[in-house]
């Protein structure tokens, strides 16, 4: 088994790049050919034991960096390991230590009960008996799956087949799980769930695990971390909190005055909405709120404050509009 260098992340991405080449009937019998660039320049390391958000628009380049990271795609340029692996010519070694999910289709046997497809997986990866034993019971009663285990995976709900699909990732003790839109169609409930059981797995058995998704809201309750993709390339990557900042976003002071008065005047903070009493303050996101209520405490007669949060949607759209 090939190790990583100790300068080389468990995740190593350099100017990775990947080109497909279309071709287009151009009336008649012709066809031009046209490069798509579907990532480029991309970099970025990922430690062991991180938990990682990859988002970015439709068609920004998110499936065929996982397809690459999985060794599914080969790369048309830049430098590529997972584990100390090139994906693509050692796909078969680094599936012993990667494990992948997939929100829109399932990798399990359709017409199999969950209990006879786990039992498949134990052989074609060759887990070790007990370990399989010990693994699948841990995983059947976190993820609430003891009573499903004799049905076919055709008649499994969506939320139902999804923590099958988990399981099935998860059997082989993978160092590194890929999230594809796994809490896709799930409703509230079973969205807190996989996300309590995925903080727990990240946290107890250290698992890294890359995230990709449309909903932010995983991102908020799951990642410290976040890498942003825009037209093929990383555009950010950073902390939740840095991103704020960097989508330059504002938070907002809502005072509520005793009484209506005209615009509010302090240092650092500009009125952007008035509606009687109560007034909407924009400031920096990287700034104190601190100065600017004391500010406005000390010269107005107040009867409360608060602070509102930017909302992530607004600072995402706002970097890939930017
Ligand atoms: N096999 C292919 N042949 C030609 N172009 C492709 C191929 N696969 C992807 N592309 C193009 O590469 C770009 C990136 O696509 P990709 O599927 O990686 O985006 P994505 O970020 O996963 O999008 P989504 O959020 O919609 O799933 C798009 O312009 C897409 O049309």
């Amino acid at each position: 088994m090939v190790s990583t260098s100790s300068t080389e992340k468990l995740i190593d991405v350099r100017d990775l790049e990947r080109t497909f080449v279309v071709r287009k009937r151009s009336g008649g019998l012709r066809r031009t050919t046209t490069e798509v660039r579907a990532v480029h320049d991309l970099s970025f390391g990922i430690e062991a034991g991180e938990m990682v958000g990859y988002i970015g628009p439709n068609g920004a380049g998110k499936s065929t960096t996982i397809k690459m990271l999985t060794g599914i795609l080969v790369p048309t340029g830049g430098h590529l390991r997972v584990a100390g692996l090139e994906p693509s010519k050692h796909r078969t070694d680094l599936a012993r230590r990667i494990g992948v999910v997939f929100g829109q289709r399932t990798t399990l046997w359709w017409d199999l009960p969950l209990r006879d497809s786990f039992d498949l997986l134990q052989k074609i990866y060759g887990i070790d008996p007990a370990r399989y034993r010990e693994n699948l019971e841990e995983y059947v009663a976190l993820l609430d799956l003891h009573d499903l285990m004799d049905t076919p995976v055709r008649q499994l709900s969506l939320g139902q087949r999804m923590r099958g699909d988990i399981t099935a990732a998860l059997l082989h003790d993978p160092e590194v799980l890929y999230l594809d839109e796994p809490t896709i169609g799930l409703d509230v409930i079973s969205k807190g769930r996989l996300r309590e059981f995925l903080r727990a797995l990240n946290q107890t058995r250290g698992t890294t695990i890359l995230l990709t998704t449309h909903d932010l809201q995983d991102i908020e309750a799951l990642c410290r971390r976040v890498i942003v993709i825009d037209h093929g390339t990383s555009v950010f990557d950073g902390t939740l909190p840095d991103l704020h900042v960097r989508g330059g976003s504002t938070r907002t002071l809502v005072v509520d005055l005793i009484d209506e008065g005209p615009p509010i005047e302090v240092a650092g903070a500009t009125v952007r909405r008035l509606d009687g009493p109560r007034q909407w303050l924009s400031f920096p996101s990287d700034a104190s709120a601190a100065p600017i209520v004391a500010a406005v405490a000390s010269a107005y007669d107040v009867a409360d404050l608060s602070i509102q949060e930017p909302d992530i949607e607004d600072v995402i759209r706002d970097l890939y509009l930017g």
